[in-house]
């Protein structure tokens, strides 16, 4: 048992078998949605322990981990777990700080996309076009017809820091409502995609893609009769999948797999992350061109169907793969 550091032999000197020691640093939001009972109970069964990290003292002073797994704010947590890295390389920390970073501005996030080809792939994947608005709101009006983009238009703050104000979205019917807002913004076309979003998540070589209850398409005419910006609701993050509803199949019909494979594969590579999910609507009308809308880091896992297996072999192939790696004494 790795425990304490060091091997223990059971009583009869038969070495017991080997745990795993995950270190967690989570909100308590987080913890209860990921960290439930039947999740714990399997990692257990395969030797697999969570411990809490305790932010009240030093992170050296704690462990031995073979890995560790965080989603928290601010400057201090990110140097605490980068200096880590760099005295413990020898524990797995999912994932390095600066990447996790790059998820938290909506238009580097989907920077990474924009450079992809996949159209050897049975599939377009773009993003939809944008533009930040950094400060000034009276300006908005006059840059949104700069830039050309096409109404309507979804408002999302600019940083996502895992409050709720960062997943406070709006509907903007005419440009001019948009100074209303508060800035820092990014501004993105609404794509219509037929009231249904297709979730990639990504753990580690993983994907599991689920459907899910979108925004409906916004007609010609009622973009024509509408003014003013709406506050979104949050329809896409319910849990529940569109599997009963009786939908258009040509707007249900999952993205072909190879495409969502390597889009995955790409981004695992280019962002440098293990665990993230990928928010991708198909564009009302076409059957291939797909768009990306948003990325992010360590999601709700805890609504991915079978996500304890999932999971649990992932970490189980961590520790495997270093134990691989390391040299027999
Ligand atoms: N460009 C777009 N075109 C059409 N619908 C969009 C677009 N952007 C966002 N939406 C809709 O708004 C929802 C929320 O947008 P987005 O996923 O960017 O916000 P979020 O707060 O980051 O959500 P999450 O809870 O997934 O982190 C999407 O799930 C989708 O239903
Ligand atoms: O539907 P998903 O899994 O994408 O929704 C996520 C959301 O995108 C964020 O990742 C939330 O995490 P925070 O950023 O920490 O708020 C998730 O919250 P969680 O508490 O359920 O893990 C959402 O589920
Ligand atoms: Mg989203
Ligand atoms: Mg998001």
């Amino acid at each position: 048992m790795r425990l304490n550091g060091e091997i223990y032999d059971g009583e009869d000197g038969v070495e017991e078998e080997q745990k795993h020691v995950v270190g967690y640093a989570l909100t308590l939001k987080k913890k209860n949605s990921f960290l439930k009972p039947k999740f714990e109970r399997l990692a257990r069964n395969k030797g697999i322990l969570f411990v809490a990290i305790d932010l009240n003292r030093p992170l050296s002073d704690q462990g031995p981990f073979d890995i560790i797994l965080h989603k928290l704010l601010g400057k201090e947590w990110c140097e605490i777990i980068q200096d880590y890295r760099q005295t413990h390389p020898e524990v797995t920390v999912l994932d390095p700080p600066d990447a996790i970073q790059h998820l938290r501005n909506r238009q580097s996030m989907l920077q990474d996309v924009v450079d992809l080809n996949l159209s050897d792939f049975c599939g377009k994947v773009g993003v939809p076009r944008q533009m930040v608005i950094k400060k000034d709101p009276l300006s908005i009006p006059d840059e949104v017809t700069k830039a050309g983009l096409k109404l309507p238009l979804v408002a999302k703050p600019l940083v996502v820091d895992g409050s709720s104000k960062s997943h406070e979205l709006f509907l903007a019917y005419d440009q001019f409502s948009l100074s209303e807002l508060e800035p820092p913004l990014v501004l993105q076309e609404f794509v219509n995609h037929g009231g249904v979003l297709f979730k990639i998540y990504v753990v580690g070589d993983a994907i599991k893609v689920v459907r899910r209850f979108s925004l409906p398409n916004v007609s010609k005419s009622k973009l024509a009769k509408v003014a003013g910006v709406f506050p979104l609701t949050r329809v896409s993050s319910a849990a529940a999948s569109d599997d009963d509803a009786d939908l258009d199949p040509g707007v249900t019909e999952l993205p072909p797999q190879p495409l969502l494979e390597r889009l995955a594969k790409e981004l695992h590579h280019r962002l440098g992350l293990r665990l993230f999910n990928i928010d991708m609507i198909r564009e009302h009308g076409t059957r291939d061109i797909f768009y990306v809308i948003d990325i992010n880091y360590f999601p709700g896992y805890g609504k991915m169907p079978d996500y304890e297996n999932i999971f649990t072999d992932f970490l189980l192939s961590l520790v495997q793969s270093k134990y691989r790696k390391r040299p027999a004494n």
